[in-house]
């Protein structure tokens, strides 16, 4: 044994040749700090080793490595001299491997990604099978390579391909790797090592020139003047374009091959170091680590629950068949669960059913569905305008209006025709769950289901638990969402749950803004260029509809008489009452219609501003529209988190991502807070206190910024 540690081992394979294997304690191999050093050691060990001819690395998992370890970034990268001292070594280690006085060769089967690509290139060969993928995704993290990818690459596969790969943090499966250059041999995964272990033997053999193989990576990139800025304008246009202001990751990946290009590998290296380190300090990236830490956290919890279920759910009923019913339906037969759709009217049955055939129909265009498949999606949702035909499914979702009455005898109804062991739930985006299980006789076996408008694409359910939903329950609807490809959030009952409880205290602060005549075509352009949103508050108030909007109002204010009080002057209110309910009519805020080309338009209309009462024009500095939306939308998340609406910041985080589009490089509303410190946050709400209740924060937030305490320390998903 030339080397044994914790997570990697080294032994001859055969006299001569050694084989260096990750072979971690969990389930999969990553380079902590830990492993780091003993990847060091072990490659010290080597140089060291008497009569050695070659050197395979290689892994003993399905998978190589899956990368850095993202955990201990945070706390990492919070100390400045570490991060710098830690990013200099751990990239010099890999240079120990490419420095191995014997030809090196790296078999790939599985994912290796980020630092498992790295350790890759520093071999002379790579021979994946045909399980491997590739890539280097830190772009995703709001990072670069750490680790000599931004050196290596570009020698390896060429500049234009190299920063494709790395701007866009794409993976890619063996034969495109092969492709490229990026790998030497693709072969099937019994026959790996073997491969390996060959082609080491033949360089070894001087059948295969492994030195200048090597050498292209120790010297500047081989690229002449012309092509080299060609490659770098174009990229420059492509990354301008599609990552925009907001995300530093691949401008700064562009700039450390640009500022590497001419270097021999130290040189480069140190531009790697300089321009990884600059990321790890910025917000951007701490809110993009954040939201991977905050989706592991989510998955982890709702396989929790999945795993407690001891009901499977194989069968669906649909109540309702409008916008919300119909895309249920579609996603529950789409994922294999047959769907039966039960309207009151046959018109809405034949919409649903054609919006569901229109989806598809996009999917078989694309390539994703056949012919076949879209046959047997479709039929396999059964519309109905009998409630007899759902008394056999194991669950039902209804989604008829939203409307406590009509839904509380529509429950009551259905309740009776299925099965005891049937679950209920209700789709409502605000109404009480533990108001409308009152209607039923087993209110144990009823919570919350809430999806997001387009439901296909809408990643986020909130389950809301009742007062007397049973853990079965969320349990099996959990399961349930889990298989319709969604990520499901467990939270506890509250007028408008957790998602549409906070957008509504920042509707608030918007139309308190409208409504001093400010200019709302200003202030969304401010939200959506600056802040982030996809829409801003006027857009996505159209795009909710303005008679929901309005109507949700009511809800909220029987739930939060004070904070939530309705008012029939503001902006909602009086667009609701002069019929225009947003895009569904054509106007709201804005007038939508369809240019020449048959394009959707959306403008300002003149009728708007006339009836708000608002200044085409009228402006406020953007600091205080952030403010202004903002705070109340943080101080109201907070106000669900303390009073156990939710389970964590993480949890919250990842709901309004996935239910609102929070921005991503912002990380949620909770890593906003973190961000902007919240003794600022606090300082800010204060100087707005006097607007209202929304503005006001808690004792509670006080509290923790006293004690200098952060929610993610406190309130980490359970
Ligand atoms: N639209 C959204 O963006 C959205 C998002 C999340 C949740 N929701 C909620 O989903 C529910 C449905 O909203 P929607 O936008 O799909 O409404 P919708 O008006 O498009 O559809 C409601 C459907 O229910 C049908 N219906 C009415 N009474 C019925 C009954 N007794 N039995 C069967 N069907 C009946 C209507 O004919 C209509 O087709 C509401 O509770 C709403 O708050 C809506």
């Amino acid at each position: 044994m030339i080397y044994q540690g914790e997570s990697i081992r080294v032994d001859f394979i055969e006299p001569g040749f050694a084989e260096l294997q990750f072979d971690a304690k969990g389930s999969v191999n990553k380079f902590d700090q830990a492993t780091l050093e003993e990847f060091s050691e072990a490659l010290t060990k080597l140089q060291n080793t008497d009569d050695l001819r070659g050197v395979i690395v290689t892994s003993s998992k399905s998978t190589f490595i899956v990368g850095a370890d993202i955990t201990e970034f945070l706390t990492l990268f919070s100390d400045q001299e570490k991060t710098r001292s830690w990013v200099a070594k751990a990239s010099r280690v890999f240079d120990q491997l490419e420095d191995l006085p014997v030809p090196t060769v790296g078999a790939v089967t599985g994912f290796a990604l980020g630092g498992g690509c790295e350790a890759l290139l520093a071999c002379d060969y790579r021979v994946a099978d045909t399980t491997a993928t590739i890539g280097l995704p830190e772009v995703k993290l709001g990072l670069i390579p750490g680790f000599g990818g931004t050196m290596r690459l570009p020698r390896v596969i060429g500049p234009d391909n190299a920063l494709e790969w790395i701007t866009t943090g794409k993976n890619n499966k063996a034969l495109d790797a092969l492709k490229v250059g990026a790998v030497d041999a693709v072969v099937e995964p019994e026959n790996l090592t073997k491969a390996a272990l060959n082609l080491a033997k033949a360089a070894a053999a001087g059948q295969q020139d492994w030195k200048a193989k090597r050498q292209p990576k120790l010297e500047p990139l081989k690229a002449n003047d012309t092509e080299l800025m060609m490659t770098l304008v174009t990229a420059k246009g492509m990354i301008a374009a599609k990552a925009g202001k907001h995300y530093p990751a691949p401008h700064k990946a562009l700039e450390a091959i640009e500022n590497g290009a001419r270097e021999h590998r130290e040189g480069a290296l140190t531009a790697e170091n300089n321009a990884f380190f600059d990321l790890t300090q910025t917000e951007a990236c701490q809110a993009q680590v954040g939201i991977f830490l905050a989706d592991q956290a989510v998955k982890g919890k709702s396989k929790k629950y999945a795993k407690a279920a001891t009901k499977e759910i194989k069968t669906a009923g649909v109540l309702g068949a409008g916008i919300m019913g119909g895309g249920i339906a579609y996603q529950s037969a789409l994922k294999g669960v047959p769907a039966v759709m039960k309207d009151i009217k046959q018109d809405a049955l034949d919409l649903g059913m054609k919006e569901a055939g229109k989806i598809l129909k996009k999917g078989v265009e694309r390539g994703k569905v056949n012919n076949e498949k879209m046959i047997k999606i479709l039929s396999s949702i059964t519309p109905t305008l009998l409630n007899d035909a759902v008394k056999d499914v194991d669950i039902v979702v209804e989604a008829v209006v939203e409307n406590p009455k009509v839904k509380g005898s529509v429950l009551a109804e259905i309740e009776g025709v299925i099965g005891d062991d049937a679950i209920l739930t209700s789709n409502t985006s605000t109404i009480s769950i533990t108001e409308l299980a009152k209607n039923l006789k087993r209110p144990e076996k009823f919570c919350g289901m809430h999806f997001f408008n387009p439901v296909h694409k809408m990643p986020l359910v909130e389950i809301i638990r009742g007062e007397k939903t049973s853990d079965d329950t969320v349990n099996a609807v959990v399961a349930y969402a889990l298989k319709l490809g969604k990520t499901p959030i467990v939270v506890n009952d509250c007028p408008g749950f957790l998602v549409n409880r906070v957008l509504f205290p920042y509707l608030a602060g918007f139309a308190g803004m409208v409504d001093e005549g400010v200019d709302f075509v200003g202030i969304d352009k401010v939200m959506e260029k600056q802040f982030g949103w996809p829409m801003g508050p006027a857009y996505l108030s159209d795009v909710v509809g303005i008679d929901t909007a309005d109507h949700c109002t009511v809800v909220m204010e029987a739930g939060f008489p004070t904070r939530m009080k309705r008012d029939e002057s503001s902006a909602i209110a009086k667009l609701a009452a002069a019929e225009r309910y947003g895009q569904k009519n054509g106007k709201g805020f804005y007038v939508y219609g369809t240019d020449k080309k048959g394009k959707p338009t959306k403008e300002a209309d003149p009728a708007t501003y006339e009836l708000l009462g608002c200044e085409q024009g009228k402006k406020l500095d953007a600091d205080e529209v952030i403010a202004r939306c903002m705070i109340p939308m943080v101080n109201e998340v907070v106000r669900c988190l303390e009073e156990d609406i939710v389970g964590s910041a993480a949890e919250a985080d990842m709901a309004l991502l996935y239910g609102l589009g929070f921005p991503p490089f912002r990380g949620g509303p909770f890593r906003y807070l973190e961000t902007l410190g919240m003794d600022n946050f606090i300082q800010l709400a204060d100087k707005y206190a006097h607007l209202g209740e929304i503005y006001q924060v808690t004792d509670g937030m006080r509290e923790m910024a006293k004690a200098g305490k952060s929610y993610f320390d406190t309130t980490s998903a359970k």
